[in-house]
């Protein structure tokens, strides 16, 4: 469809249109000699390609703002840190500069996409770059709407200009936070990117924008992995960046739906997406074998660097940034459900890397505790997703994914914790960060851990109350350490445990006062940590 009209956007040039280019096409671009800087992309072994994704290798939330209007304003969460309002001039203003931008490009890509796998809710967003890669990672991404889908869609319901070749010199006096931009117009429907070359922020952009329109309908929207067993046994695990949401969904004994984005409607847990984002440094073939399978051709590597043979180099040491990434379409996992979606979720897993090495590797909840923990979001930022994280940060992220958030946290508590309960789901937060012996909770731990969720055996097993932070922990599961369970026993002198904790409870409380001006709040208090 070489036809398409660009000027509807503002775009008008010299410009070839690839619309909805095949990988085929997508791979000869992004490989092609006459590519240039970061748009170049190197052939591995594997049939991957390879490419350098440019100066910010990572998300920058506090770039992220909303024009506020009659629509936004009743509904949008300010918070003033992630949500930020900007003006429509503002917004205008950074429209211009990305029309202008692509309009001098020789190529551009318009990819378009579905975001979400049900009919009712999903969202038609078209993609309009200039950079090849950007527009396979978009491809990987998202849901690839079949050809027949395609030649009846119409008018897309979301644009996303990504002009990231662009940066805003005027952003100190228009009240942004850098000259990077990501704005979103939800009257006109558009997004517009600038200054940054990362590709996460079309992917979580537009996850900000189900998190805001799915909720407003009693619809659940997630931060989560999903799973399901050959029996329909649906599980999800919610985690910020890193805490173990990709890795852990791709489980050889189940099918996956997805691995960061979902929704929870009447008929069940749904994905957003068609493709997962998996985090390859140092990723080694036998801890994790599926991703390791998953790297092919069609799959996208974003600052992996190539030995001469060809030959992906997954070590930390190579690369110039920790967020080393590998996109690649679902149907790259052996094991998927297809379309993405499967029944009510079960078993409902809080993945929280505790970087003060104090909580449990698992606790179990009650329904208020699984409200208290779900609002508080207690884990770390860890190096790598976001610009200027270079170490595991402590973090309170409502619903473990703050800086999605388009509405108050409360609204995620609600839809979630009303489908659990009606669903008879049940809850566990899982640390997937650290304990007293200074390392990192193995992996080969933390399976076992998921595996007695799945399985139920966890809820035969005995407990431990673990004072101060009012978790009550497993003390014996197959296959995994018992000297771990209770974290206390992680400690040469116990009294070092019962110092971090303490701290980390303060933390807590205090973190919590942000909730307390209603009564339902409240009296979640109990339910939670203890001084
Ligand atoms: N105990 C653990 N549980 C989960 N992941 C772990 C654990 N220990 C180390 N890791 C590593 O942490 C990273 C988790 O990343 P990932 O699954 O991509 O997180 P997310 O999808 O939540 O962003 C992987 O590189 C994994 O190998
Ligand atoms: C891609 C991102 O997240 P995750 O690591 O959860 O995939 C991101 O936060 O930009």
């Amino acid at each position: 469809m070489a036809n398409l009209d660009l000027s509807k956007y503002g775009i008008s040039g010299n410009f070839e249109i690839l619309h909805n280019p095949t990988y085929e096409e997508l791979f000869q671009a992004e490989i092609d000699p006459a590519n240039e800087g970061f748009e170049k992309g190197v052939l591995t072994t594997t049939g991957a390609v390879s490419v350098d994704t440019g100066k910010f290798t990572g998300r920058s939330p506090k770039d992220k703002f909303f024009v506020k209007d009659a629509v936004t304003d009743e509904h949008l969460w300010w918070d003033g840190t992630i949500n930020r309002p900007t003006t429509p001039e503002v917004f205008a203003h950074c429209k211009d500069l990305v029309t202008k931008q692509l309009s001098t490009a020789k190529k551009l890509y318009v990819v378009d996409t579905f975001c979400g796998t049900n009919e009712d809710t999903r969202l038609k967003v078209r993609f309009v770059m200039e950079v090849a890669w950007q527009a396979h990672f978009v491809t990987n991404m998202f849901i690839r709407p079949s050809h027949y889908e395609l030649a009846n869609y119409g008018e897309p319901d979301f644009v996303c200009l990504n002009g990231s070749k662009t940066s805003n010199p005027n952003w100190k006096e228009q009240g942004l936070n850098s000259e990077v931009f990501t704005l979103f117009n939800l009257t006109e429907r558009m997004q517009v990117i600038g200054g940054t070359w990362y590709g996460g922020e079309m992917k979580k952009g537009i996850f900000a924008l189900q998190n805001y329109y799915l909720p407003l309908r009693g619809i659940a929207s997630m931060h989560c992995s999903a799973n399901v067993g050959k029996d329909g046994d649906v599980a999800i695990f919610f985690g910020l960046s890193g805490t173990g949401k990709t890795t852990l969904s791709a489980d050889p004994k189940r099918y996956l739906i997805g691995d960061d984005e979902h929704g929870w409607d009447d008929h069940g847990v749904f994905n957003y997406e068609g493709g997962c984002y998996a985090k390859v440094i140092d990723l080694e073939k036998d801890k994790e074998p599926d991703i390791w399978r998953a790297i092919r051709r069609d799959a996208l590597l974003e600052n992996v660097t190539v030995g001469a043979d060809g030959t992906p180099d997954y070590s930390a040491a190579a690369s110039k940034t920790e967020n080393t990434r590998v996109s690649y379409p679902i149907y790259h996992i052996n094991k998927i459900v297809s379309p993405s979606r499967a029944g009510h979720a079960k078993k409902i897993i809080y993945l929280s890397a505790d970087a003060f090495g104090v909580l449990p590797p698992v606790s179990i909840l009650d329904e208020k505790s699984a409200q208290y923990h779900f609002l508080s979001g207690f884990t770390s930022k860890l190096a790598g997703t976001e610009r200027g994280i270079t170490e595991p940060v402590p973090s309170f992220s409502p619903a473990f994914g703050e800086a999605f958030l388009t509405l108050h946290p409360t609204m995620y508590a609600k839809t979630l914790i009303g489908k659990a309960k009606e669903h008879n789901a049940k809850v566990y937060l899982v640390n997937t960060g650290w304990n007293g012996t200074g390392k990192r909770i193995s992996l080969k731990n933390t399976r076992a851990i998921i595996d007695a969720i799945i399985d139920g055996s966890i809820e035969n097993a005995p407990t431990v109350h673990v004072p101060i932070l009012n978790l009550v922990a497993p003390t014996a599961l197959n296959n995994v350490d018992s000297n771990i369970l209770d974290p206390r026993d992680t400690y040469a002198d116990v009294a070092e445990w019962e110092t971090k904790a303490k701290s980390l409870a303060a933390k807590y409380i205090k973190n919590f006062e942000q909730y307390c001006d209603n009564d339902d709040a409240k009296a979640l208090i109990p339910s939670g940590p203890q001084l």
